[in-house]
């Protein structure tokens, strides 16, 4: 059976224990791979490694470091099928999502920061005729990136990509649940060239390799991306040890739907804000506000629609579903949907789990499922699901909607569906979520600040943003 390597000072290397977790394919709940279960002794080779390389890495250029960086970019459009296949197999999505979304993602987090280095400018401050101050931003030293299995190597190059590129060496841990692509990546770095040491990737559980990276002394920055609970413990171990944080967690999106919205566009892209990825990804709108006028009619044609969806193999080009990451994450989520009927909610499509003919009848799929007749404040409408499932409710004013909206822990995305202007402006601002889009759903400009507000995060990647996360500014006032 294939075993992934850690990546250490260049190398891919066994876990120092040689000990092993089992990768399972959750489309046919099989075991086809075997994962390191490193542990703190691996954590300090690779921190060993990083800090060794960090002086050459930050003082090399930023030219040549950007040469790097495109140079991975290019060798993962490359390799684009044999990524997305591993993709597929490893997390249970579309293939054709795979391809045609992380794997492109992926790249372009290299792509964009290998550019986004060479704009980055520091600013200056002028005390008439006293003084002038400018601020520099060096790089911090190791970087600690820790990222989740949804979108697993876009949201792991998403955080690597400007680490390295603003000078910083990186420990970084992928997901244990879907490891292959970080794996396969750390191949692409070794044939790109990257210089030993400066990238470092340590499998295994996030209790023992995530923990040992936050908690270690001589990582003094941390980017982390996971579920909400999974945050607080990290900042729990970070906050006292004054480390710098990002924090992007949890979300329970709105999806905001006004009568005067166009109709065809909006059906379409809820289906997509809903289900897309199994409805794992942590900007999914997973609470349908319907203004009343319109309620009946959005029903019948979603219900109808998502009835439609062909949930199967991820491999096979016509599934728009696939299956969902883990036997756990499928029970959790089918928890929460027998939780939604006890709190007096009526099932309006889906349900269940979906047993699939073949070779995926014990893969972890569960069918597109709508609910509505409940409260907003119930748990269902309160706790972050993160799995093909989404409520329906009616509203009859924007004040209502606003306040039902608001009325969650979480304030990540929320999303908008109205043709007045005006009210799109004044109701956005008014939505306490750090990303509204009006009109449309993962439109994705990678410059843009990117995070949660309230229990959905602390800080924004994105753009300069993850630049400045990724360095200490240091300003310098020089006397007239
Ligand atoms: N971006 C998002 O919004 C995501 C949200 N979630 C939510 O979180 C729930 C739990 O999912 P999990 O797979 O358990 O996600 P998680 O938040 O525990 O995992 C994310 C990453 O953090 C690591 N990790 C876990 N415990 C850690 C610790 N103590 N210190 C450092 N790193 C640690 C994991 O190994 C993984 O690499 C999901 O059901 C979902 O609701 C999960 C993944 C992504
Ligand atoms: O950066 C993006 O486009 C998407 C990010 C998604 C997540 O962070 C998530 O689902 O966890």
């Amino acid at each position: 059976m294939q075993k992934i390597d850690n990546y250490i000072d260049g190398e891919l290397v066994a876990p120092i224990d040689d000990a092993y977790l089992d990768n399972v394919n959750p489309a046919t709940g099989q075991v086809y791979a075997l994962t390191p279960d490193s542990d703190q002794k691996d954590v300090q080779r690779a921190v060993d490694a990083a800090k060794a390389a960090f002086s050459a890495w930050s003082s090399c250029g930023i030219e040549t470091r950007a040469r790097l960086l495109d140079k991975i970019a290019d060798l993962i459009d490359e390799n684009i099928d044999i990524l997305a296949r591993a993709e597929s197999i490893d997390n249970g999505k579309p293939l054709s999502l795979a391809r045609n979304v992380d794997i492109p993602r992926a790249s372009a987090n290299f792509r964009f920061y290998a550019s986004g280095i060479q704009h980055f400018a520091s600013e200056s401050h002028y005390m008439e005729g006293l003084a002038i101050n400018y601020t520099q931003r060096t790089p911090i030293g190791v970087a600690g990136c820790i990222s989740p299995w949804n979108l697993p190597l876009y949201l792991f190059s998403w955080k690597i990509a400007p680490a390295l590129a603003a000078g910083n060496t990186v420990v970084a841990k992928p997901t244990e649940v879907a490891p292959m692509t970080a794996y396969l990546l750390s191949k692409i770095c070794i044939d790109a060239g990257l210089p030993k040491g400066v990238l470092n990737i340590v499998h295994g559980f996030g209790h023992k390799v995530g923990q040992a990276i936050v908690a270690h002394e001589d990582i003094p920055v941390i980017s982390f991306t996971g579920g909400t609970e999974t945050g607080k413990k990290i900042a729990t171990t970070a906050a006292p040890m004054f480390k710098k944080m990002s924090l992007e967690l949890g979300g329970k999106n709105p999806n905001i739907i006004f009568a005067d919205c166009d109709f065809d566009e909006m059906l379409k892209t809820t289906l997509r804000s809903s289900f897309a990825n199994q409805g794992q990804i942590c900007l999914c709108g997973s609470r349908i506000f319907v203004e009343r006028p319109i309620y009946e009619k959005f029903k019948m044609a979603f219900v109808s629609k998502v009835q439609k969806m062909k949930v199967g193999d991820p491999l096979d080009e016509q599934t728009r579903m696939g299956a969902v990451v883990s036997e756990t994450h499928m029970n959790k989520v089918l928890g929460y949907i027998q939780l939604a009927q006890q709190e007096g909610g009526t099932v309006l499509a889906g349900g269940q789990r979906v047993i699939v003919d073949g070779d995926c009848a014990e893969g972890y799929f569960i069918a597109p499922t709508v609910i509505e007749g409940l409260h907003a404040n119930c748990r269902t409408n309160q706790e972050e699901i993160f799995g093909p499932v989404v409520t329906m409710m009616p509203f009859d004013t924007e004040d209502e909607v606003l306040q039902m909206a608001n009325a969650t822990p979480y304030g990540l995305a929320a999303t908008v569906w109205t043709q007045d202007l005006k009210r799109a402006h004044k109701f956005s601002h008014q939505l306490k979520s750090a990303i509204v889009w009006v009109n449309c759903w993962l439109l994705r400009d990678l410059r843009t600040p990117f995070g949660g507000m309230k229990q959905s995060g602390m800080g924004r990647e994105g753009g300069f943003e993850a630049l400045r996360f990724f360095t200490e500014p240091q300003n310098i006032c020089i006397k007239l």
